[in-house]
Parts: C-alpha cells; structure tokens; sequence
C-alpha cells in the first residue's frame, strides 16, 4: 500500500526554504518600482535636505536672543532681510537679529532656531517683539536630519511601499535595481477538472485552483504562469512539470498530491533528472498531503486539489518559499490581528489545525472576536467568508471560547 513518507513537521518545511536562492535582478524606473523588491543598498547623492530648513514661517534667530521673552517681557529683535526660497541667504544674522523665513526656507548662517510669525509682532520695517523664547533647533530640520548621504538609506532585500519609493525619489534614483518578479507556473490535474468557461458535465467540476492560486502568487509579488488542466496521464504529466520548470522559477501542481492510485505526481517527480523529493506529508490540516521537491534548483510544490487545502497550504508554506525567491530579506513587519475566539473550537493533537475565521466586533468597541468557519476543505465558499486564519499548535487539544487567538490575514 502507497504511504506518506517524510512527513514533516512545519517548521521541519519552512528549514528548506534558505535552501532556495533569490532570482535574478533587473532595473526598473523608478515609477514602476511600487511593490518590488530592492536588490541594492540604495544611497542618496545629497544629505537629505541638504541645508538646515525651516518647517514654519517666522524668523530665523539664534534661540539664545529670545531666551526669556514673554508677552510681558518681549525680546526686541532687528530684522537683517528676507530668505528667498531655493537660495542660500547672502547675510549671516548675528545676536539680537532675525531674519523673515518661510516654511522651507533655508537658514541663514548664524541662525540656530526659527520663532513662528504668530508670536512676533513688527514694530516697524526692521524691528520685531518676540513673546516666546525658542530652543536652539526648535522649528528647523537640520541638514541631513532625514538621510545622510554617506549612510545606506534602504537595505538591498525590502519591499518597496509608497514611502520607500518617496525616499528613493529624495535620494534622485529616477531608477533602481529590484528582483526580478518570480515566475510560478500553475498546473491543475484531475480527469475530472474542466475549464472555466466549460458547463461542469456529471462529475466534473470547474478548475478554481488555477484562479486562487495565482491570485495569491500575485499578491505576493509573483507572476503566475498558468500552464491549465492536465489529464490523469503520467506522460502529459510529465510533459507538462517539465515544460513548467523549464520556463518558471517555481511550480506548483494541485491535485494528485495524495495517495490514490491516480496520483502520478510523485511518479513523475522520481523520474524527473536532478529531481528529489524533500516533504510527501505535512503535520497540518487541512493540507497534510502536500509534496515539496526540489527540481533542478528549484522548487516544485504538489498541493492538495481541495480549493480550500491549496489555498491554506500557500499561504502558511509556500509563501515563505516565495518570498524568498523574491529576495525579500528585510523583516516583513506584518503583525496578525489579536482576536478572541468565539466559541470553543476541538482540535487534534499531533498536527497544527488551520482554521478559517471571520472578524467581527460589536458596535461597542468591544474586542474584535474570530468566528470559526467550519466547513470541508472542498467548499471555497468558506474561505470568501473568511478573514484570516488561526493556527492551533500542534500539541493543543483544542481552544476554549474566549481564547485570546492570533489571526492570519487572508
Ligand atoms: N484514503 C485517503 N484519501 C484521501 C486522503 C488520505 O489521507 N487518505 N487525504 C485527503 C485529503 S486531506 C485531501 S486534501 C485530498 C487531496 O488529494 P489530491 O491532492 O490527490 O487531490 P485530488 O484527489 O486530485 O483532488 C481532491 C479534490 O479536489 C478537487 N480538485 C482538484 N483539483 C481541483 C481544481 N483545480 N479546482 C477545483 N477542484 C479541484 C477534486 O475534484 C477532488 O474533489 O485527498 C483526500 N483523500
Ligand atoms: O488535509 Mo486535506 O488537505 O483535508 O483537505
């Protein structure tokens, strides 16, 4: 009788991934670069700014000529001229002087702070009250404060959101060296597994794992290279796994990844060259027949043909191995949602349990509580009403109602 073997703990799975290299680079404008993933320290030509600035209208002073002032006692302060915007001032302001500045202006040398307009009054064209006394550095960013020039100003490895492409944009790289996105061919298998715009015959049923799956190698920066339904035939397999990691960076097929006597994956895999398999079985639920090989370098994941099971084990297994490919090395900061758990929830010892959760929290304010979705792993409809996922470790019972639970995006 055929049987799991190698059946692994998760941890035991994701130990492969620093196995797997990143993909090539390219450069990309930088109005392209949202969502990729830098491949270079990237420095910036100039501190940034490149000159002590105002961040208020006002005076520019030396914070030590307003030391005391008060609306009762105001300091007296003569006016040298005017900052102009975009230029360095011609004059210096020395003790007991001040000069106009507007927001963003450049500090006259001498000038250490900058006295907001509103707590000055003008006695005449070249004197001011001022009714506040400031702190050296006060209302001024100092040159360089943001970024300095000599200093990595993003590490090779990040994902680049709005604001590192803001930054990069101050740094004046109108182009960056990103990863490569990685190419995922998907593959589905089954006899029984039509296309989409096919009406389903008596037992058959349409192809949502192509959908799903590349919708989530999309989302996490992947280019989905779908290679459509293979039939029930080890050659046609074996042609297609082939074509897929020639022309991909990472494959995964679904379907044919159990034990039946249809299930050619592994077959094939032993027959592939430079092939072998690492994972047949992984100690959770849904998703415990999943295959993990490495072709040539590459990875080639079987994932279980149940929509629900594909899409869990993508999201708990294969999307660290993806990221990976996508030279992603920076710590992904992404927290889950801490929720409480609705109602008592049974688990099986000796596997971690996924279980899909909705969100919700009353109009109270009260905690955001997770309602177990409970449903067989064959009904996509339960991941739609699903928010995110919770892993119950692998050796809890089970979880009480009121549980403090951390909940997994989806
Ligand atoms: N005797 C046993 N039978 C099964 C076991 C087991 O341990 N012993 N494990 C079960 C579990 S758990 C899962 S999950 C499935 C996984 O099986 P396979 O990966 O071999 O997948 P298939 O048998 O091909 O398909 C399962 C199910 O999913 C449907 N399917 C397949 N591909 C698609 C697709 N692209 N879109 C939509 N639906 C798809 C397929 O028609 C089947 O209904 O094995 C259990 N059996
Ligand atoms: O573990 Mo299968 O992956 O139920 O649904």
């Amino acid at each position: 009788m055929k049987e799991f073997f190698h059946v692994e703990t998760i941890e035991g799975v994701l130990a492969h991934a620093a196995s797997f290299s990143a993909v090539g680079t390219e450069t990309v404008a930088l109005a392209e670069c949202l969502g990729r993933v830098l491949a270079e320290d990237a420095y910036s030509d100039v501190d940034i700014p490149d000159f002590s600035r105002s961040t208020m209208d006002g005076f520019a002073v030396k914070a030590s000529s307003t030391f005391g002032a008060s609306e009762a006692n105001p300091a007296y302060l003569n006016v040298r001229g005017q900052v102009k915007m975009g230029v360095r001032p011609d004059f210096s302001i020395g003790p007991g002087e001040a000069a106009r500045i507007a927001t963003g202006g450049m500090l006259p040398e001498g000038a250490d702070s900058v006295i907001m307009i509103e707590h000055t009054d003008l006695l005449d064209d070249t004197t001011i009250e001022a009714y506040r006394s400031v702190a050296p550095g006060q209302h001024v960013i100092e040159k360089g404060e943001d970024i300095r020039h000599a200093e990595p100003a993003l590490a090779s490895g990040t994902r680049i959101r709005p604001q590192e492409a803001g930054l990069l944009a101050a740094c004046g790289r109108t182009a960056v060296t990103v990863f490569r996105r990685p190419m995922v061919g998907i593959i589905s298998t089954g006899d029984e597994v039509v296309p989409v715009d096919q009406v389903p015959g008596e037992g058959q049923v349409r192809d949502i794992n192509t959908q799903s799956l590349s919708g989530q190698v999309m989302a996490a920066g992947g280019v989905p290279v779908v290679f459509g339904i293979v039939r029930d035939n080890r050659d046609d397999l074996m042609k297609k796994c082939r074509g897929a990691l020639e022309t991909t960076d990472m494959v995964m097929i679904s379907g044919g990844s159990s034990v039946g006597a249809r299930d050619f994956t592994v077959e094939v895999l032993d027959t592939l060259p430079d092939t072998g398999i690492l994972v047949h079985g992984i100690s959770i639920s849904p998703g415990k027949p999943t295959i993990l090989a490495r072709s040539g370098g590459k990875a080639f994941w079987g994932l279980p043909g149940h929509a629900v099971s594909a899409m869990v084990v993508f999201a708990a297994v294969v999307r660290p191995f993806l990221d990976r490919l996508c030279g992603l090395t920076q710590t992904v900061r992404q927290f889950p949602v801490k929720a409480v758990l609705s109602r008592n929830l049974a688990s099986a010892q000796g596997r971690v349990d996924y279980v899909r959760v909705r969100l919700d929290r009353d109009e109270a304010g009260g905690p955001v509580m997770a309602e177990p979705i409970l449903g067989k792993s064959g009904l996509i409809n339960t991941m739609v009403k699903a928010d995110g996922l919770i892993a119950i470790g692998i050796d809890t019972e089970g979880l009480d109602q009121g549980a403090a639970v951390e909940v997994m995006p989806l």
